[in-house]
């Protein structure tokens, strides 16, 4: 008899299931932890109160990412909160023998980035973060997800927590990308299509040509977003691509190891006729270079469009007029042209090589627009080394642009990196809130591409124009 059909996430579910409750939730092995200074620190308390170790200390890492400044780096931290929080996380390491790449370290930076470059982030793993774009690892084929801070305190003593299953969506992309379309355009476009909370209780798998044909970064922007649509995470089938980038990094399997784990990985994929909670179909045509407009990040639309209007929307209009009035904007504007003072580009969702090499592309023999301030942060040291080994730094410093130090930075402002009230940023982030990068700053959502064009036009611009 053959076996029943099973989806990918089904099949790394269920392998680390330790025990099933009768109507409760699994116990849930976790092969990779995470951690950073902002919500361990009580995990670690916790430990103390409750006199418990670190089971397995060799499976979690920490890296200091999102108080920690991005200019003089080498100097002491000086707000005391965050001087606090990294100096409690270096403590916290060194007392139960937990890897810690703190600032200065050569593999440090953020955390959803320096994970996978450094092969820690595996295919069909486990792997959970006191964060909620944990989700990125799912770029991998892992089932990755965050988690609260006292979860952190159970994985911490004993590499599991108790989850429920969440339900299973499939998220179909297919046809070719048009120009100037980047990942962050195809998960800003399925986010504005299903809303914020369009995939609460799901866990998602994005399949189809699009993501088949999408680097291992562009997939792990994708995977960034899932959580802002409501989604407990979000997969992509591992393949030769993700193959290919495991392949040699310093923490990934070697030799006879690699022989076996490739083995198991190129099992892992939805079988024919497995059958998911929801399916949804997106055309690739249909999408076109995105920008946010409003106040979440459902609040996306292709860049050439008008803002639309309460009346043609589904939900509130008092929110939605209410958005609009923090943005400044009016229903029907068009985006194109209004006047940009910011631009990030960064964070976990895009502070990855390719978004630099993409940024640099439309810089290129360009001269960033006077009036613009420009925040350039490498999503870790290993980033900020290939841009500089790659020529990037040059065409950035010709165009007026300064490299900064790895870090979250103004994704959410912890640290000084905060735009001003009233001004607007465009950023390569993924969270538009009301004050998200500073109170009273007001973001723009948009690719790297996006991000470029208006940092040297000084403009909301479609980067198709420079193409
Ligand atoms: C600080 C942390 C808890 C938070 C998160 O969980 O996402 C942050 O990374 C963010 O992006 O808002
Ligand atoms: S870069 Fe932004 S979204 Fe990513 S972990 Fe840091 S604060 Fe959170």
């Amino acid at each position: 008899m053959s076996k029943t059909p099973s989806t990918l996430f089904d099949k790394v579910w269920d392998s680390h299931v330790v025990r099933k409750i009768e109507d409760g939730p699994d116990v849930f092995f976790i092969d990779r932890h995470f951690i950073h200074e902002v919500t361990s620190p009580v995990a670690f308390l916790g430990l103390e109160t409750r006199g418990t170790g670190v089971l397995f200390p060799e499976r979690t890492f920490a890296t200091a990412d999102h108080n920690t400044p991005t200019i003089n780096q080498h100097l002491p931290v000086e707000d005391p909160l965050s001087a606090n929080q990294l100096l409690q996380l270096e403590k916290n390491t060194s007392k139960y023998g937990i890897s810690h790449w703190g600032l200065g370290n050569p593999k440090n930076g953020i955390v959803h980035v320096v994970g996978p470059e450094n092969g820690i982030t595996l295919p069909g793993m486990t792997i959970v973060c006191g964060d909620s774009h944990t989700s990125t690892h799912g770029a991998f084929g892992a089932i990755a997800f965050g988690i609260g801070t006292s979860e952190v305190e159970m994985v911490l003593s004993s590499q599991c927590i108790m989850q429920p299953k969440p339900k299973k969506m499939i998220i179909n992309v297919n046809g070719t990308l048009g120009k100037g379309v980047t990942p962050k355009d195809v998960a800003l476009y399925i986010i504005s299509k299903l809303s914020t909370s369009g995939a609460t209780g799901y866990f998602v798998e994005y399949a189809g040509d699009v993501f088949r044909n999408m680097s291992m970064e562009g997939r792990m922007t994708v995977c960034n977003l899932s959580i802002e649509m409501g989604a407990r995470g979000g997969m992509i089938a591992p393949d030769q691509t993700t193959f290919d980038y495991i392949d040699g990094r310093e923490l990934a399997p070697k030799g006879v190891d690699w022989e076996k784990q490739l083995a198991y990985w190129k099992t892992l994929k939805t079988d024919d006729g497995a059958v998911f909670d929801q399916v949804i179909n997106f055309n690739a045509t249909d999408i076109e270079p995105m920008i946010t407009y409003g106040t979440n990040p459902g609040m996306g639309m292709g860049i050439s469009k008008h803002i639309p209007k309460a009346t043609d929307l589904e939900g509130g209009v008092a929110t939605y007029e209410k958005s609009l009035d923090y943005m400044g904007f009016a229903e029907d504007d068009a985006m194109i042209g209004k006047k940009v003072d910011y631009v990030f580009i960064g964070s976990c969702t895009n502070g990855r090589i390719e978004d630099f090499r993409a940024f640099a592309s439309i810089v290129k023999g360009r001269k960033k627009a006077e009036h613009v301030t420009a925040w350039v942060v490498p999503g870790s040291h290993i980033v900020e080394k290939q841009i500089k080994d790659e020529g990037i730094f040059e065409i950035l410093t010709e165009a007026g642009f300064e490299l900064r130090q790895p870090g979250c930075s103004a994704c959410l402002a912890m640290n000084d990196d905060k735009i001003p009230a009233g001004k607007y940023a465009v950023s390569t982030s993924n969270r538009n809130f009301e004050g998200r990068q500073g109170p009273g700053s007001r973001t723009l959502l948009a690719s790297p591409l996006v991000a470029a064009a208006a940092a040297v036009t000084g403009l909301v611009t479609d980067p198709r124009e420079f193409l």
